[in-house]
């Protein structure tokens, strides 16, 4: 069962998630001297991205990657690549390590052997997760429906390519095997309609059709949920 932490506001938990993801990024370095994190794109974290940016942290210590990732390039409006760079790696927090999920092959199934390769050097397990949960239930790039569903909830893989039933881009995108290989899961909730399909999600069914279902029902990893009403 998540751990729920309930707000009014979204700013309000966004502070919150910042502060959370603060202290257990330094708790690691103290512990291993190093400290990782993959972030979702989407609108929930930027507010997020943005707080964490200014906290007093060994920056240079701490490696940062992404959830899934739309393949376009880099400076395009839609990347999520660019959400981060503009967001959390900026001032201080610049120093931290950037793992990007996208690479200068043709589309993301030619790029995908790459971006594993890459990813399999992370330090596993990461220390942080931070997951979005869409209107229909996907999370990470791992869409209801979606053709690669099946294979990314079963693939021994951290990552796959896919693309999304109705969704823009192709994307690259963990696995559920690689979002489950964290210290800590944290999802963010806004808004009534997505708690509505959060609650129903949490209340057990096919992880098929509510993919976030994947980390809300194990045990193997904690996972906290930030909910907020607006
Ligand atoms: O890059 C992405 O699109 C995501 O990582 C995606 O899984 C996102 O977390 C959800 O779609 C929620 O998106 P919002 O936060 O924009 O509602």
């Amino acid at each position: 069962m998540p751990t729920h932490h309930l707000f009014t506001t979204g700013g309000e938990a966004a502070a919150d998630i910042a502060a959370r993801i603060a202290a257990i990024l330094a708790d690691a370095i103290a512990a291993r001297g190093v400290a990782s994190i993959a972030v979702s794109g989407g609108r929930s974290p930027r507010p997020v991205l943005e707080a964490l940016s200014g906290v007093d942290l060994d920056w240079g210590k701490v490696v940062v990657t992404l959830v899934d990732e739309r393949w376009v390039a880099p400076d395009s409006p839609d990347s999520n690549e660019r959400l981060v760079r503009e967001t959390l790696l900026q001032g201080a927090a610049a120093a931290a390590r950037f793992v990007p999920m996208k690479n200068d092959a043709a589309d993301a199934y030619a790029g995908q052997s790459a971006v594993e390769a890459a990813f399999a050097q992370l330090p596993w397990p990461l220390d942080i997760i931070l997951l979005g949960m869409g209107d229909d239930g996907h999370t990470a790039s791992l869409f209801p429906e979606g053709t690669e569903l099946a294979e990314g909830l079963v693939s021994k893989a951290l990552t796959i390519a896919a693309t999304p039933p109705v969704a823009p881009h192709q994307r690259m995108s963990l696995t559920a095997h690689g979002i489950l290989q964290s210290r800590h899961i944290f999802l963010q909730i806004s808004g009534a309609g997505k708690k509505a399909v959060y609650d129903r999600a949490l209340a057990g069914g096919a992880v098929e059709e509510l993919p976030i279902r994947l980390a809300l029902l194990q045990d193997a990893v904690p996972v906290e949920v930030w909910i907020a009403e607006g």
